[in-house]
């Protein structure tokens, strides 16, 4: 494997600067850490997905909310130890590759929904990797495709902006398929992303022989070649056994700048949970629904309150959300005969938000049409895309 190329960009340099150790450096480097971390969170809330609608109330701060206790992420200056780095990584790769399964597995938790239907990730999420000598902040996107509606279209923009902004890509390519035009379509894009070193990752090795795993390794080899990457790393993972998931960190982590943390420990994301919430549901609802029902399914949160009038000891969140589909008919698979089928996913995500929020909770889903919201530019902006 080739030595990773050096990033350039001013962030590079600055924590260059900071590693030789004066501590002047590390204060610019933290506030441009700082600014380079607002820059992002500001952009990805301007970016609000189609499954989050922000209700008037603020969203309520449940204890259970996805964070560890016992981080070992440094709280100060003092206690940074030399050498720490801290960055952003993304992966990238055709849809359904298991890009949101490895974020995930490296972040320890259920950050991101995933699904066996492809493009069930509508938004950059970002999960969290807190290390005693590294925080590593995991871009989930959603896989780059051939658009065939607006939506398409914005998914793949924000996935090329997210590629300019993290220190290191990903690509992820499965075990058990073999590389096809979606890949090197993908590839050719990331080639023109210069600076930033690339990684290759074969995941799902759990599903196919170790010969198979050495043939696809040679094909991303290959692939690289082809296209003009190379890759600074290439690496078999399955996030589903755990194989390997450590390596990738610490090969993703040798890529970072040395710079102090840019998220405060324990917190496993920055998602707002209103998003999370409406993700889950989202996650619920494409389970068993086939053919273009995926695409046309979208989630907003209209509401979260915590119950008036109920005593400490026993709570109770309201969650009211509505699930979009394209077309009346649509509406009717969704909510399924005589509701049946909506219940079934009233408890399953019901089930999925009291364990993410450690709260019982109230679940009220409602479906409704917004006819081909998918190619209408107004309601796209309405659902935040
Ligand atoms: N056996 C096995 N299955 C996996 C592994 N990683 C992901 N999967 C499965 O592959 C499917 C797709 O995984 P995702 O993580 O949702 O894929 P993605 O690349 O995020 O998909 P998009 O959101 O469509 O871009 C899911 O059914 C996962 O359970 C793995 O390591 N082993």
């Amino acid at each position: 494997m080739t030595e990773p190329r050096r990033s350039s960009s001013p962030r590079a340099k600055a924590s260059r600067n900071a590693a030789r150790g004066s501590a002047q450096q590390w204060a610019a480097d933290r506030k441009a850490a700082e600014q380079r971390r607002n820059r992002s969170i500001a952009k990805a809330e301007r970016r609000t997905t189609a499954d989050s609608v922000r209700s008037a109330e603020p969203a309520p701060t449940a204890a259970g909310r996805a964070r560890v206790e016992d981080s070992p992420t440094p709280t100060s200056y003092t206690e940074t130890p030399e050498g720490y780095r801290a960055g952003f990584a993304c992966f990238v790769g055709r849809p359904n590759a298991g890009k949101s399964t490895l974020t995930n597995a490296l972040v320890g938790a259920k950050i991101a929904i995933t699904s066996g239907r492809p493009q069930t990730t509508r938004h950059a999420v970002r999960g969290i990797v807190h290390r005693s000598d590294a925080q590593l902040v995991v871009v989930d996107t959603p896989g780059l495709h051939r658009p065939r509606t607006l939506l398409g279209e914005r998914l793949n923009d924000q996935v090329r902006a997210t590629w300019s902004e993290v220190d290191v890509i990903g690509f992820c390519i499965p075990a058990d398929q073999k590389i096809g035009p979606g890949d090197t379509y993908i590839a050719r894009q990331l080639a023109e992303v210069r600076r930033t070193p690339k990684v290759a990752i074969v995941t799902k090795i759990d599903t196919v022989g170790k010969q198979a795993v050495g043939e696809q390794l040679l094909a991303a080899v290959e692939l690289g070649k082809e296209v003009g990457i190379e890759w600074a790393d290439v690496v078999p993972v399955s996030a589903v056994a755990g194989d390997q998931v450590g390596l990738l960190a610490d090969l993703l982590v040798t890529q970072l700048p040395v710079s102090p943390p840019l998220y405060p420990g324990g917190e496993l994301t920055d998602e707002p949970e209103q998003v999370m919430v409406a993700e889950l549901i989202r996650e619920a609802a494409l389970e068993g629904v086939r053919d273009e029902l995926p695409h046309s399914l979208a989630v907003t949160v209209e509401e979260m309150q915590p119950r008036a009038g109920r005593s400490k000891d026993r709570p109770l969140l309201d969650v009211h959300a509505i699930l979009y589909v394209e077309r009346q008919s649509q509406k009717a698979i969704v909510i399924g005969t005589g509701g049946a089928r909506l219940r079934d996913v009233g408890t399953r995500a019901r089930l999925q938000i009291e364990a993410l929020l450690g709260t019982p909770v109230f679940l009220d889903l409602h479906v409704k049409v917004a006819k081909d919201w998918q190619r209408d530019p107004k309601q796209l902006q309405r659902l935040g895309f």
